[in-house]
């Protein structure tokens, strides 16, 4: 038996037509929620996955605000446009794509954001809020991987989940959103450090796997039926993704996310949701 489809595609479309009535219903009330991206250098996969960004903007209604600096660009200059983006009232949410060009310091930029227009939930504000327990913008990433599960009906509450990865947009946050009272699942986390990764592997009821690692998750270390989230995006010789998990996984898995269509779309929906909530905060 092959698992089943954990459909991001499917799924992100779903709540972005979701989101489509809530900007209809915010417009009436005068407010346009608009979601502002900040792009430094050109590496081609940011461009990507910005420009992905906004047109879903433009799917559901809500306005963009794009800024793209050269690679060459100081410090300085990129903190001058997230200052700009702080005071700007037509800016409810924004982003500033990562990674940032080497030499920049990537915490001072986040730092330097309005946490209350921190459209990613990364934030030191918000991920201090998600420590504890308060209400705050959730990391999109994570927040698509629960709710790509949530809405296939996989089962969190009592799962022993093992994340591999511990990167700040996925691998540090996920384990914190996983082991709220409203999840309950029990997390190990897993890194380069690990001693025997495939033991861990072996029990979990769901794998989240984002290394960035090429087909690390074999078949042999997934237990059978278990929920396996593939976010890894190596780039084979001709550009195309190879992910952290062995396409042979499918054959022992119960479920599966497909790369691309799974956790990607679901990112980016997830982005969405964000910046509508905050243009409803903001509404009253
Ligand atoms: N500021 C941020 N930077 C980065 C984040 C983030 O959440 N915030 N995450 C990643 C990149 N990312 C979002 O920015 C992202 C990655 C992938 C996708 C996506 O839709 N992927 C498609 C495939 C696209 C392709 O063919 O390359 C898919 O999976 O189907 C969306 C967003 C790092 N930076």
């Amino acid at each position: 038996m092959t698992a089943q489809i954990l459909d991001g595609k499917a799924t992100a479309a779903a709540i972005k037509s979701e989101l489509t009535a809530r900007v209809a219903a915010l417009k009436e009330r005068g407010v346009t929620p608009g979601l502002g991206t900040v792009l430094v250098g050109d590496d081609p996969g940011s461009q990507k996955y910005v420009a992905g960004k906004h047109r879903d903007c433009a799917q559901v209604g809500i306005a963009s605000i794009q800024r793209e600096l050269p690679a060459t660009a100081t410090q300085e200059e990129i903190e001058a446009v997230v200052r700009e983006l702080n005071e700007d009232p037509a800016c409810t949410g924004y982003i500033v794509q990562l990674p940032l060009p080497r030499g920049i310091d990537e915490n001072r930029i986040l730092e330097l954001m309005d946490p209350d227009k921190d459209a990613d939930g990364l934030h030191p504000m918000n991920l201090g809020r998600l420590v504890l327990n308060e209400p705050a913008p959730l990391p999109c990433t994570p927040n698509g991987i629960l709710t790509l599960l949530r809405r296939h009906g996989v089962e969190i509450k009592g799962a022993e989940v093992v994340v591999v990865g511990r990167g700040v947009t996925i691998g540090r946050p996920m384990p914190l959103l996983l082991t709220r009272r409203s999840e309950n699942a029990t997390v190990t986390q897993c890194h380069t450090g690990t001693r025997d990764l495939s033991a861990h592997l072996k029990r979990a009821d769901i794998v989240v796997a984002a290394a960035g690692s090429p087909h690390l998750v074999r078949p042999e270390d997934v237990k059978p039926g278990a929920a396996v989230l593939d976010v890894g995006v190596s780039r084979n010789a001709e550009g195309k993704i190879v992910g952290d998990v062995h396409p042979d996984v499918a054959e022992v898995a119960g479920w599966i996310s497909p790369n691309p269509g799974g956790v990607g779309p679901m990112t980016r929906a997830l982005l969405l949701v964000n910046v509508v909530e905050a243009a409803e905060r903001s509404a009253g």
